[in-house]
């Protein structure tokens, strides 16, 4: 199938800072992408030169229109963002105070008749639920409202792509489900295709069709998100994702030695599915494993090895990050997450060991691991 976009080798520089390198990226239509990471990455700056507010130094993007048209972006052929055919939704949405919400949805169809203006205005009225808000401002809308304004305004000049900034940042926590899943059942039923940041993992797993997960500027995975939960490609992936804690380990002295050994007990070695580092190549790295919540088990016949820290309470059971005991030592460690149907005092000390057969072990030299 014939890619809507593809982003080869694109670089940003901004006052002579990179911001954005060899970012490639494809996506076919109507896929919706959801762009994570930690602050400051280059979200943000990757959707504004899609959009054409910034320029590129390095790279080119390609854009296959509705109407079977290739736009190509090079540094040499800059196309102006109105000619990019790319609809572009803010976090804060942008909409203009002094204009009604119809003016809105009809600002960027200026070249239309007005006869054509007001049709298409009413298929997007009726189509984001707006029909009774025409006349409104957008200081008179709800939140969501002004977000389905700025939806059906960026759709107005039907354009081949959607890029949406933080779209769901500024909705009530308890609507913002239900919204996501309204849009995104909207877009696919206009098998637009869309690319969308956040911060927030579970908006990306609601929302998403792939993810790209970026870091400094460049993007280090990019999946379906359950390849990319299963197959988490570095730490920085599993970190951002949050896809367990980190148990720090020491790896076997001797090649013939099978064990692994933590403060938690120790593991087959065979039950490392996959190594991040070259264990050989640097001795300072630290090793870590990535320990999901249910890798792990009270244990009644053993020693107390760990503290409970923290104690929240969610719809599955109490989470706890629970402490080693031991603290002098390089393999301590302080957050680990656990979930339990039973209520354990702060404090307390429990015994726990590690239960599974796949484990993910990674290496940085990140003082953060
Ligand atoms: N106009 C600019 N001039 C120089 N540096 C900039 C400019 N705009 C952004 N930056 C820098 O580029 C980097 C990426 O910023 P960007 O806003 O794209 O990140 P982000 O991933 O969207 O962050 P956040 O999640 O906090 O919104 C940051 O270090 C930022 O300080």
């Amino acid at each position: 199938m014939k890619s809507l976009i593809n982003i080869e080798n694109l670089a940003v520089e901004l006052q002579s800072k990179v911001i954005l390198s060899q970012v490639d990226l494809t996506l076919s239509k109507g896929e919706i992408l959801g762009l994570v990471g930690p602050s400051g990455c280059g979200k943000t700056t990757l959707l504004n030169t899609l959009a054409g507010f910034i320029a590129q130094s390095a790279g080119t993007i390609e854009i296959n229109t509705n109407d079977n048209q290739q736009i190509k972006i090079s540094i040499e052929d800059m196309l102006p963002a109105e000619e990019r055919n790319i609809g572009m939704i803010f976090q804060d949405y942008a909409l203009f105070p002094h204009l009604s919400v119809n003016e809105n949805i009809c600002f960027g169809l200026k070249k239309l008749s007005k006869a054509e203006q007001g049709k298409r205005c009413e298929e997007l009225l009726t189509l984001l639920e707006l029909t009774e808000f025409g006349q409104r401002y957008p200081h008179q809308l709800s939140g969501g409202q002004q977000q389905r304004v700025a939806i059906a305004r960026a759709l107005a000049p039907q354009p081949s792509l959607l890029l949406l900034d933080e779209p769901f940042s500024n909705i009530d926590a308890r609507l913002r489900n239900e919204l996501m899943i309204e849009i995104r059942q909207l877009l696919k039923r206009l098998g637009m295709t869309a690319i969308f940041v956040t911060h927030n993992k579970d908006e990306v797993f609601t929302f998403a069709d792939k993810i790209a997960v970026m870091h400094q500027g460049k993007v280090l995975q990019m999946g379906s998100p359950a390849n990319v939960c299963q197959q988490p490609n570095s730490w920085q992936v599993a970190d951002f994702l949050q896809l367990g804690s980190w148990l720090p380990i020491a790896l076997p002295a001797q090649e013939h030695d099978a064990q692994i050994t933590s403060l938690v007990g120790q593991l087959a070695r065979s039950a490392i599915v996959n190594a991040l580092a070259d264990e050989d190549d640097n001795k300072s790295l630290n090793y870590q494993l990535l320990v999901k919540p249910n890798n792990i088990e009270l244990c009644q016949h053993q020693a107390n090895n760990v503290l409970v820290e923290h104690i929240s309470v969610t719809e599955q059971g109490y989470h706890y990050l629970l402490s080693s005991i031991e603290q002098n030592n390089v393999l301590s460690f302080s957050q680990l997450s656990f979930y339990s149907q039973e209520l354990y005092a702060l404090g307390a000390k429990l015994a726990i060991k590690l239960k599974g057969e796949h484990f993910h072990l990674y290496a940085a030299a990140d003082p953060h691991l």
